[in-house]
């Protein structure tokens, strides 16, 4: 079995064998596990009249953490997830996901046959003997829950007669299913008829490519909470919470011939499957500071999941294929993208383009509500008068007028024109997701344009190069040097080739979304027909109240969309102070760097420097070494954080980042960082505008304009450093003194983070970011 480190997302791959239609309609196999780790996929075409794909590998090769393939049993279990069950009896959270195309086996693995039963009853089954194992004195009991999350909608598999279920936050901000049926058995036959009776609840239907596909995502929770036995006043409580998810199928629309309502299905089953890849992608980036934001909110899935991702969640992915050649674009596509999900990528600008677009589609219902409410307004006002003239009118026309609309017709009307209103307000909702999922179809499609045009250009440099130094050959030689060119990188193949199905399903996405305009029109007028149906004069009382109730929906409905628009607004907000945080703390590691290394080579070079810029150096680096820099960073990020300092004030136990911040700290922290300021201001005057000359020299030396890059201004100064090291200043230098021996001495013992290694590396990880 693999190791599953804490929050890491391991990555498994299982290959089922071919199935009957597949060996009946001739197709061979395409993806062959190489190794324990290493599986290959071969292009079934041969296509030798298209240039670009003959002149590419066909085989490809990827890695995972472990691979199976049509010889494995459902032992894929102990591989992949039979370890996380001491984690989650320990009060850790644990999370496995089943990922890939529809009849790939996703279910399979997860739920499998009465014969041979899959990951979910292979793991209570061993957690149930875990628990009875242990010899520590504990109160255990463990509960059990299934649901089903489709088009946004979630169900009770274990009681689908409860109708759908809402997420609620409670007060310590923990995601839970209002009126959840939660089972506590430890009889394993009693689990698996439980789960096989909840499964043939889930939504499922045909698709082309499985008779019997699952259209939602479903997702078993496992919850084990132990209580010490002995009274104590510090009794501890350990929850550990496993999560279990077989996950819709990633089919692309185009490929399973779906329409209309599969189309919508297939936008949620992406657009979920796109929140939760952004989410663990950005708690992978997360590591120790946490600039990261983190974005559960865009769907169900991942707000469900917040507290297995979010908390000390070990992660694992098993992500499904079909051998194949019939299927091998699907494949290809999976492994590309579980491919993905062992890197790091951060989504800040997704998240940052997500959100104004989001407020945008906001604004347009704010305004469109307005007018609606404005118009019953008017509406109102001209019965009122109406009601004034009315009541001079003749008694017996209004007699007449009320025989004909009995009061259950009206509260039938009423009911009619409401559902109506709710109606137009979920088209508009799903108008809203639908533009979402194209918007983010589109930034998909930008970055891999990016990635694309940054390589040719790169590519087209080394071919610059390459010219120079072939200036000796011959024509020929030359000419076979630069067509050929450095190989393409898998990434960029891998960009190219998802470009065309992103803007196929943009394509789709649009079409699906005029039709849905189509309809919100529709709905609009009939709603506007209803009103009309509505008694022209009499009962004047409850038309009025009618449409005074009207007003007050489309009211209460205006209010709520503020109120998600300013809360996005403050995300944003948010999200925005996060990412300038970042940019931030990427530039001063640059600066870190450069100091770090214009040091050591001053010091390898026994330069002299002027002794203001010495004194400098001291600051700098007694600052880190006393480590008020990190006790300030440590304070802000507790100052800005509610939930520690909420948590703080509950328990009056301080928590972890302030531990090293008592009061006496913090003053001298403050005091210390004024002074140090006012000497580094002063100090800096008088090298600003030496330093500024220096670099304007440079400027002009090298060729740069005012707005140097960071690039061009380090390799600038290098070059400047290695200009000082051929010809020392002459004035006022001094050789190594006591304190530079300190500090280079000093700079050996920093901790881990400050080490210059460690930084330039994270500097080049953020710079490729
Ligand atoms: N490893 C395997 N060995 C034998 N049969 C398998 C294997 N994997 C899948 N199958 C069979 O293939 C068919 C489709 O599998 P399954 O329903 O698990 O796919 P799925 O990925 O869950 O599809 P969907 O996303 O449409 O629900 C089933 O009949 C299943 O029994």
């Amino acid at each position: 079995s693999f190791e599953t480190g804490e929050g890491k997302q391991k990555v498994a791959l299982r290959i089922r064998p071919l199935n009957d239609a597949e060996i009946e309609e001739g197709a061979t196999t395409v993806a062959h596990k190489i190794d324990r780790q290493m599986v290959v996929l071969m292009d079934p075409c041969e296509d030798s009249d298209n240039v670009l794909r003959s002149n590419r590998s066909r085989e490809k090769t990827y890695m995972f953490d472990v691979v199976f393939d049509y010889t494995a049993t459902q032992d894929v279990y102990v591989a992949t997830t039979k370890n996380l069950i001491d984690g989650v009896i320990a009060g850790y959270n644990a999370t496995v996901f089943a990922y890939g195309p529809t009849g790939a086996g996703k279910t399979y693995t997860m739920l499998g046959l009465d014969s041979e039963p899959g990951i979910y009853i292979q793991t209570l089954n061993d957690l149930f003997r875990a628990i009875e194992d242990s010899t520590e004195d504990l109160d255990c009991s463990v509960y059990m829950s299934y649901i089903e999350i489709y088009n946004e909608i979630i169900r009770d598999l274990l009681n689908p007669s409860s109708g759908y279920l809402e997420l609620r936050e409670d007060a310590k901000g923990e995601i839970r299913i209002a009126g959840i049926t939660e089972f506590s058995t430890c009889n394993a036959k009693e689990i698996m008829a439980l789960l096989t009776k909840g499964n043939k609840q889930r939504t499922q239907e045909s698709t082309a490519a499985n008779k019997t596909s699952s259209r939602s995502h479903a997702i078993l929770q496992v919850t084990v909470k132990q209580k010490s036995r002995v009274k104590d006043i510090n009794e501890e409580v350990r929850v550990g919470k496993l999560f279990m998810v077989d996950l819709a199928g990633t089919e692309r629309a185009s490929q399973t011939q779906n329409r209309g309502k599969r189309m919508k299905e297939g936008a949620h089953i992406n657009r979920s499957l796109l929140a939760l890849a952004n989410c663990i992608n950005a708690l992978s980036e997360k590591g120790g500071k946490g600039a990261q934001f983190v974005n559960y909110r865009d769907s169900k899935l991942t707000r469900l999941l917040k507290d297995a991702l979010g908390g000390n969640s070990r992660t694992v992915m098993i992500t499904h294929i079909s051998p194949a050649s019939s299927n091998f674009e699907e494949s290809r596509n999976t492994l590309v993208y579980a491919d993905k999900a062992k890197n790091i990528r951060t989504k800040v600008k997704r998240n940052l383009m997500n959100v104004s677009y989001h407020l945008a589609q906001y604004t347009r219902i704010i305004a469109d509500l307005r007018s609606e409410i404005d118009r019953l307004r008017a509406k109102i006002d001209q019965q009122s008068q109406e009601q004034q003239k009315g009541e001079k009118a003749d008694i017996r026309e209004i007699q007449a007028e009320v025989q004909q609309y009995s009061h259950g017709e009206m509260a039938l009307l009423q009911e009619q024109i409401l559902s109506a209103f709710r109606e137009q307000m979920e088209i508009r909702r799903s108008l809203m997701e639908l533009e979402n999922c194209n918007m983010e179809l589109h930034v998909d499609t930008s970055r891999h344009l990016l990635t694309i045009s940054d390589w040719e250009r790169d590519r087209a440099r080394a071919r610059q190069g390459r010219v120079k130094v072939t200036e000796e050959k011959t024509d020929r030689e030359k000419e076979e040097e630069q067509e050929s060119g450095p190989e393409e990188p898998q990434y960029v193949t891998a960009a190219r080739e998802e470009i065309g199905p992103l803007l196929a399903e943009q394509r789709k996405t649009m079409e699906l979304k005029r039709e849905l305009e189509e309809k919100l029109m529709t709905m609009k007028l009939k709603s506007s027909k209803i009103e009309e149906l509505l008694p022209k004069r009499i009962s004047n009382r409850e038309q009025r109240d009618i449409l005074t109730l009207l007003c007050k929906v489309h009211e209460l409905e205006l209010e709520k969309t503020e109120i998600q628009s300013a809360v996005l607004c403050k995300e944003y907000v948010l999200r925005t102070k996060d990412f300038i945080i970042q940019r931030q703390e990427q530039q001063r590691m640059l600066c870190d760097d450069i100091i770090h290394q214009q040091k050591a080579l001053i010091e390898d070079q026994g330069l002299c420097v002027p002794e203001e810029l010495q004194e400098l150096y001291s600051l700098y680096f007694s600052e880190l070494n006393d480590g008020s820099v990190d006790q300030i960073v440590d304070l802000h990020t507790f100052a800005t954080n509610p939930r520690v300092v909420s948590d703080t004030l509950k328990d009056s136990t301080p928590v972890c980042p302030t531990e090293a911040v008592s009061p006496d700290t913090l003053r001298e922290i403050v005091s210390d960082t004024k002074s140090i300021s006012v000497i580094a201001a002063k100090r800096r005057s008088h090298l600003v505008k030496e330093t500024t000359s220096r670099v304007a020299g440079l400027a002009l030396a090298t060729g740069l304009k005012s707005s140097v890059s960071m690039d061009s201004l380090v390799s600038a100064l290098a070059d400047d450093s290695a200009e000082v090291k051929r010809n020392p200043p002459r004035h006022g230098g001094r050789s190594q003194s006591k304190q530079d021996l300190k500090t280079t001495e000093s700079r050996r013992e920093l901790p881990e983070r400050h080490q210059h290694k460690k930084r330039s590396r994270s500097f080049e990880a953020s710079k490729k970011v």
